[in-house]
């Protein structure tokens, strides 16, 4: 690729001009050159029941606690103290996601804070330069002009993968040479499940770096209780909801057309969620929903059209429907195709010869799909093994079997109706390269800035996070928790019996079917449907009234909490009452089981209780 990385580039528009000169607000703690960093109590994993396979995967990282990092408490004294430099480099390895670059300017201004002697290094090309130890110096002409910007293109990416014993060699030896105390790497759960394996050899290897992960991601999906959204997601909803909601204007106004929107996001649907909620299509068909009901293709699409009979029996032959991209993943018989399909791709086998190759039933399917997705379904996979969800264009099957079975109910005389006529598009990339939201700006920065401290803190196998996102900038909570105790490990079968499989990982997390949000949007699901009751939310505003605007679902998530907030409380002190050395086995037992309620629990994003609750390890 020729592009030359790290140039100071010209800001051609007075917007982008105007957001260069936006200045992130930081949390209190983040505003001087130091804080303190109070530890917490060692942690498990999100899934206790595998915390046995991801301690044994990583015996050196497993168990790390909770750290919170707070103001100093004489913050003067602090500032005056001596500092060693830091030498830190930084990587972009996850899809462009906006804000990712203010990560790397609040890494650069936190080291320099911290002592103007530090140096940073970006990696040019994203993991590839790692690898081949193409480093750039970041410094603050490097950075003037892609502050508050979109894109990744201050350094670029390549591939979200330092995993092979090649790539992860190759970053340990640019580690050594570079003299790395740190090294930040940008991403979303590929990314970060890397950056654990990656720590984790690193201090098998007596390599002094401290690896750090920072949730960067516009699919939303890194979230747990220790991570409430990733960078990048606000905007990226802000941009489509706006899409989606101007091609439900459009659509009302000539009543002629059904579009078929598709949005990124990968195999959780929080970006057609967020979309839908700010929005307010006709439809909104979630991954999550199919995969928990099971539902055929040709069941999705007879809800589909059911949808479009119910529309045109009042004179409507206009709507907007809305899918995630991982739908198609989602739909029982088309992931067992796409299984298969992956299977071949593991084994080599040419693509040519693929579809001669799969089982009777699979063939058949495939078959059945129109050419263009049976070529979209043999594309090379990602790299977790994932169909190229973002190159299948399932709104355009959707569209194909809603036509042609509108055609048949004609036929059948079961429509009577208008003809059916519909428009696709898939809305991704042009919401992926937005300038970021004011929220992103400033969260991501701060990012940046607890990166620094992780690594001067001695950190490592560390995710940098902030809580309570959904509170002014100035309640924000700022800590880093073990990147182990996001994970767990794929299972064989459901139930107790279940036997965990495969390579301890963080995995995307779904969306919360028995959520307050989801309920609210199924509680309006036959309004939106027949009603039209389209919602125009408006570009992204970045000054006045709506610049502070955050995700719907993170108001509405913690709304849902704050209920229950005493009652965690009692619960907790009780657990801390209950467990004391030499305890019982019963007492222990008690313990455990009513802590894996209360962890459940706490699985909704941020709550001021998160930092509170240790993860607690029972050997
Ligand atoms: O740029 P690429 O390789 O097409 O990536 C597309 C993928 O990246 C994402 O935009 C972010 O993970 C996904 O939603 C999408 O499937």
């Amino acid at each position: 690729m020729n592009v030359d990385f790290g140039a100071p580039k010209e800001l051609a528009g007075g917007l982008q001009q105007r957001r260069a000169l936006y200045q992130p607000r930081l949390p209190p703690c983040l505003q001087g050159p130091t804080v303190r960093a109070e530890y917490g109590d060692a942690t498990t994993t999100i899934d206790p029941s595998c915390a046995n396979v991801v301690a044994q995967a990583f015996p050196n990282t497993f168990g790390q606690p909770l750290v919170s990092f707070v103001a100093p408490a004489d913050a003067a004294a602090a500032a005056a103290e001596e500092r060693p430099s830091i030498r830190v480099g930084v990587v972009f390895s996850g899809r462009q996601s906006p804000g990712g670059h203010n990560v790397v300017w609040g890494l650069h201004d936190a080291l320099k804070a911290y002592n103007p002697q530090s140096v940073l290094y970006g990696f040019v090309g994203g993991t590839e330069g790692l690898f081949a130890n193409k480093a750039l110096e970041i410094t603050d002409d490097v950075l003037t002009s892609y502050k508050n910007q979109g894109g990744f293109d201050l350094l670029g990416r390549s591939i979200d993968q330092i995993r092979t014993t090649k790539q992860v060699n190759s970053a340990m030896a640019t580690c050594r040479s570079l003299n790395l105390d740190g090294l930040v790497i940008i991403g979303g759960v590929t990314s970060n499940s890397d950056a654990a394996q990656l720590s984790e050899i690193l201090i098998q290897n007596n390599c002094k770096t401290k690896v750090v992960g920072v949730p960067v991601s516009l699919n939303g999906d890194l979230k747990n209780q220790f991570v409430e959204t990733t960078v990048g997601f606000d905007t990226v909803c802000k941009v489509n909801s706006q899409l989606v909601s101007n091609v439900c204007l459009d659509a009302i106004s000539a009543g002629k057309y059904y579009y078929f929107v598709r949005l990124m996001g990968r195999k959780a649907s929080h970006v057609a969620f967020e979309c839908a909620l700010q929005s307010h299509p006709n439809m909104l068909i979630l991954g999550e929903e199919v995969a928990l009901s099971k539902l055929t293709l040709m069941e999705i699409i007879n809800k589909i059209c059911d949808g479009v009979q119910a529309r045109a029996e009042l004179g409507k032959y206009h709507g907007v429907l809305v899918i995630p991209e991982g739908l198609i993943e989602s739909i029982p018989e088309m992931y067992a195709l796409i299984q298969e399909i992956n299977i071949l791709h593991n084994n080599n086998v040419p693509v040519a010869e693929m579809s001669s190759q799969l089982s009777p039933w699979a063939a058949a399917l495939f078959q059945f799909l129109p050419p263009f997705i049976r070529r979209e379904l043999l594309l090379h996979q990602e790299s977790d093994n994932s169909a190229q969800l973002s190159q299948i264009d399932t709104e355009q099957l959707l569209a194909h079997l809603v036509e042609t079975e509108m055609i048949k109910r004609t036929k059948e005389g079961r429509y009577k109706g208008r003809k059916f006529s519909s428009v696709c598009h898939f809305f991704g990339y042009q919401a992926r390269g937005s300038i970021p939201s004011n929220f992103d700006c400033d969260y991501a920065y701060a990012l940046g800035r607890i990166s620094l401290h992780m690594i001067a803190a001695g950190l490592t196998g560390y995710m940098a996070t902030v809580a309570n996102l959904k509170d002014p900038v100035d309640k924000w909570r700022c800590a880093a928790a073990p990147l182990t105790a996001m994970m767990s490990v794929k299972r064989h079968l459901r139930g107790p019996g279940a036997i965990p499989i495969g390579r301890p990982s963080i995995h995307p997390s779904p969306i919360d079917l028995k959520g307050k949000a989801y309920e609210l949007l199924r509680e309006k699901a036959s309004s939106f449907l027949l009603d039209d009751f389209y919602r125009t939310p408006g570009g992204i505003q970045f000054e006045g009234p709506g610049s502070d605007a955050k995700p719907i679902t993170l108001t509405i998530e913690n709304q849902d909490y704050m209920g229950d907030i005493e009652i965690l409380k009692e619960c907790l002190s009780k657990v801390r009452a209950m467990v004391k050395p030499g305890c019982s086995r019963e007492i222990l037992k008690a313990a455990i089981s009513s802590m894996l309620s209360l962890t459940d629990v706490l699985t909704v994003m941020s709550h001021p209780l998160n930092a509170e609750l240790p993860l607690y390890h029972f050997k």
